[in-house]
């Protein structure tokens, strides 16, 4: 039932849920960001009822997750299972709640975490989705500007020392070259923003999450500069986002990235530190670059270290959320390093070493400081523009929901009645 047709006096808020959600969810470094949680649905679900496989349609930049509360009515099975990148959990709110009338069970995950509720075997198990999204960063008063000393929970410290060290060996890549991780979670581009000056990456650092947002750090707190990137279907490397839906009829999809958009053809090579070698090519490209032969451009050898596919779902198919959605979404997003050769970076290195994690943890927050005035506005703009283009493409959506009928949306969404 959608969050018009009822009212609920539970303020996951005040009972300290969103904050139990901001410490365990996000990183470290977006503690201080508030969270805003919007109530999306209440379910109720009989003997038999399932939710199909799915993932929470996301609803703008700033949704990040979503937040399930479980009521402790009686009920058997009904267990949520949630999947991400081949690992599974399940989340048994009968088996937590059972005998607990007093209790409510929660569970709060990413936009891009598959998730299924098993068939309830009885009773009733009834439920409150919310949208999660980030809030604005809280203002404090001058006095309240001290700086506290948490544990540090998050490894980006020894994410940072890994890839110092490694770079600090003459062995490892001493001509240099680029290094490419595949992000792990996917970020949502609304799919009418393909304009050729709308930056889709602006902010981005921001809104990373978990591990991605580990990773972006190391490697800025090691002097480097990571840049974003998207990856086609076709090996074609990006800056900015192409619309495919505006093509109409293209004879060669790689050759017009190419021409038109300033693409790169993606040579790959892969990263293993397999028995004993620390480099292995990429079977890929291994005899001929049929790319390169045929349709020329130029081409960025990339040496991936995770998977460059690892940002989930390439493109949002009207079966795959949990409402129909139209759009064409990059969501291959990579981060590429350039490394340069060990000359040059034992320079850079020697510079940055000296530094005690303390102070590196001064200068960070002292550096977040400035940037958050300069990005301030930056983040605004940005907002508006991305806003307007999300809302642009949900009313063309429901436009064309209404012309076809809603059969679709909800044979999409669940199967629970
Ligand atoms: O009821 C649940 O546990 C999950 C519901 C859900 O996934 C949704 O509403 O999108
Ligand atoms: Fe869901």
């Amino acid at each position: 039932m959608d969050a018009e047709r009822f009212v609920t006096r539970l303020d996951v808020e005040d009972i300290g849920l969103l904050k139990a959600v901001n410490l365990g969810l996000l990183p470290r470094r977006d503690h201080k960001l508030n969270i805003r949680a919007e109530l999306y649905k209440l379910n109720v679900y009989g003997e038999g009822a399932f939710f199909k496989p799915h993932r929470d349609t996301p609803r703008g930049k700033k949704m990040f997750g979503s937040l399930v509360v479980v009521f402790p009515t009686a009920h058997e099975g009904g267990a949520l299972v949630l999947r991400h990148r081949g690992d599974e959990w399940t989340f048994d709110s009968a088996a937590m709640l059972a005998g607990r009338a007093n209790s409510l069970a929660y569970v709060a995950f990413f936009s891009d975490v598959e998730h299924e509720v098993m068939p309830v075997v009885s009773g009733h198990r009834v439920t409150l989705t919310y949208n999660l999204y980030y809030g604005d960063r809280r203002k404090l008063a001058p006095t309240a500007r001290l700086k506290v000393r948490t544990p540090i929970n998050s490894n980006t410290y020894e994410v940072k020392d890994a890839l110092g060290a490694l770079l600090s060996d003459p062995a490892f890549m001493p001509e240099g070259g680029t290094l490419g991780f595949g992000l792990n979670h996917s970020y949502a581009f609304p799919a009418t923003c393909g304009d050729a000056d709308w930056n889709p990456f602006k902010g981005l650092r921001r809104w990373l999450k978990g591990s991605d947002a580990v990773l972006y750090k190391a490697w800025t707190a090691m002097g480097m500069e990571p840049k974003f990137r998207l990856v086609s279907e076709h090996d074609i490397v990006l800056d900015h986002m192409v619309n495919l839906a505006d093509w109409g009829q293209v004879e060669c999809v790689e050759r017009a990235l190419l021409k038109r958009h300033d693409g790169l053809v993606l040579k790959s090579k892969v990263f293993s530190g397999k028995d004993g070698a620390l480099w292995r090519e990429g079977d890929k490209y291994e005899d001929g670059d049929e790319y390169e032969g045929e349709i020329g451009g130029n081409s960025l050898t990339v040496y991936w270290v995770t998977n460059p596919s690892g940002g989930g779902p390439r493109s949002d198919y009207l079966h795959y959320g949990n409402e129909a959605s139209l759009g064409y979404f990059w969501t291959r997003v990579c981060i590429l390093v350039d490394v340069p050769g060990v000359d040059e970076r034992c320079k850079t290195l020697g510079r940055e070493s000296g530094k005690t994690a303390t102070e590196e943890e001064d200068e960070d927050e002292d550096e977040e400081a400035d940037e958050e005035e300069d990005e301030e506005e930056d983040e605004e703009q940005f907002e508006e523009q991305f806003e307007e283009q999300f809302e642009e493409q949900f009313e063309e959506e429901e436009d064309e929901d209404e012309n076809e009928g809603e059969d679709e949306e909800d044979e999409a969404k669940n199967e629970k009645d």
